[in-house]
């Protein structure tokens, strides 16, 4: 059987990365002769295959043909005259077409030059046909930016036409927020919102994001003033301190969407941001179908996060309540990653990168007191129904207070 590395693990280990997935192309083969040398079918829209031992992915090589509008539109056609060049024909990216066997690279669209110049380059004119791909790049730069990589300018022209062709728009939530949330794990997410507005095409599938951008902010507490640059440092610095975790990220990315709503007469103030932002969080969650996790750090964070910033002003008591609104009594693990995106939203401005954030130490530490309170001490005192919840609320924002000043 004729076999080839290709995609991420040869892009990876050129650019001296740790390695990940490992897949493969296969060459003259058929699904009955894969089954028969034992490899397991797995997907539907294509033909891949699990090596019986190594568990890695094993795909016959394939064309594709665009045949309706959006990614779905692709007909398929995997036999076994389909030649390794024509499968990574097909492939989004020079830098993911490089195929590799015995140690030898099959590199027909010079992905390895390209990697050397640090340069995102289109494979061919069949890239405009996956509007998924304008997604693609803009992800891949959130993971290589910090590496020198750019997109070259050729390829940013396919994909301004992607995006003027209105085909974004029809990409299935699933997708979007696959992209997403692999971009938000990056440890470069603001490149990920750069490259889609330097694509026009932030405006498609991140409105809300979008909208912030042009949104002056009081220069004493944002010196970067623009509403939409302090979220892409945000969300660099939320990947600096929480590496590889999405849910924190994409609180980081949505804390101020309601900045957006401020009337312009009131700025650079934005009273009652973190009120308004909570209905355009719900609709970008609701429309993505953003697993609940992300949802609840997301809306938590955007309404919390002026309450935990000057925290020491705060009573005992709204310490408590915010506690309470966070579900930190039933779901204690809500905190760490609260206190994170906070940290970011104060050290992801210019010039702040390097501000020490007692806050979000205080506030797990004043949790962590509160919760050491439970039900049962409350109950030996001989209380029954709802009078247990309000000496609980009591006793716990005693300990609050004792752990503030005791
Ligand atoms: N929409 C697409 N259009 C063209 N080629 C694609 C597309 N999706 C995946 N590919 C090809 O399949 C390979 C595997 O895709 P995958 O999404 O797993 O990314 P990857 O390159 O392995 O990166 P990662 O390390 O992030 O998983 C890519 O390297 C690329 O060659």
């Amino acid at each position: 059987m004729k076999s080839y590395l290709v995609g991420g693990a040869v892009r990876d280990r050129l650019l001296g990365l740790p390695p990940g997935d490992r897949d493969h192309v296969v060459v003259g083969e058929t699904a009955e002769s894969m089954r028969a040398a034992g490899f397991r079918p797995v997907g539907r829209d294509f033909p891949v295959f699990l090596h019986p031992d190594s568990g890695e992915e094993y795909a016959l090589a394939r064309t594709e043909r665009k045949t309706g509008r959006g990614y779905r539109g692709f007909e398929v056609h995997a036999d076994p005259s389909v030649t390794l060049e024509q499968d990574l024909e097909r492939r989004d990216f020079t830098i993911n077409a490089i195929a590799e066997v015995d140690g030898t690279l099959v590199d027909p669209f010079g992905g390895a030059r390209d990697i050397e110049a640090r340069v995102l380059r289109h494979v061919g004119p069949a890239f405009v046909e996956d509007p998924l791909r304008v997604l693609r790049a803009a992800r891949f730069m959130a993971r290589f930016a910090g590496l020198g990589f750019s997109v070259a300018p050729e390829t940013l022209v396919l994909m301004r036409e992607m995006a003027a062709g209105g085909e974004l728009a029809e990409l299935v939530p699933e997708r979007v927020w696959q992209e997403l949330s692999r971009a938000l794990a990056a440890p470069t997410p603001s490149a990920f919102l750069r490259t889609l507005r330097d694509a026009c095409a932030l405006s498609a599938v991140l409105p809300e994001v979008d909208a912030l951008y042009g949104v002056p902010q009081r220069a004493e507490y944002h010196p970067e003033v623009d509403t939409g640059v302090h979220v892409e440092l945000v969300c660099d610095m939320a990947a600096r301190l929480a590496p590889g975790d999405a849910v924190v990220g994409f609180a980081a990315l949505t804390h101020d969407l309601g900045k957006a709503l401020t009337p312009a007469d009131e700025w650079p103030k934005h009273i009652a941001h973190e009120r308004r932002g909570l209905k355009p969080l719900a609709a970008l969650c609701a429309r993505l179908k953003v697993p609940g996790v992300h949802r609840e750090l997301a809306m938590a964070a955007c309404r919390e996060h002026l309450n935990v910033h000057r925290l020491d002003q705060l009573r005992d008591s709204t310490v408590h309540d915010l506690l309470a609104r966070c579900d930190a009594f039933r779901r204690p693990e809500r905190i760490a990653p609260l206190a994170l995106v906070c940290e970011a939203d104060k050290r992801g401005r210019l010039g702040r990168a390097d501000d020490d954030y007692p806050q979000g130490r205080e506030l797990q530490r004043l949790h962590a007191a509160a919760i050491r309170v439970v039900a049962c001490d409350i109950i030996a005192d001989g209380l029954t129904g709802p009078a247990i919840g309000e000496a609980l609320r009591k006793a716990r924002i005693a300990a609050i207070g004792k752990a503030r000043r005791g």
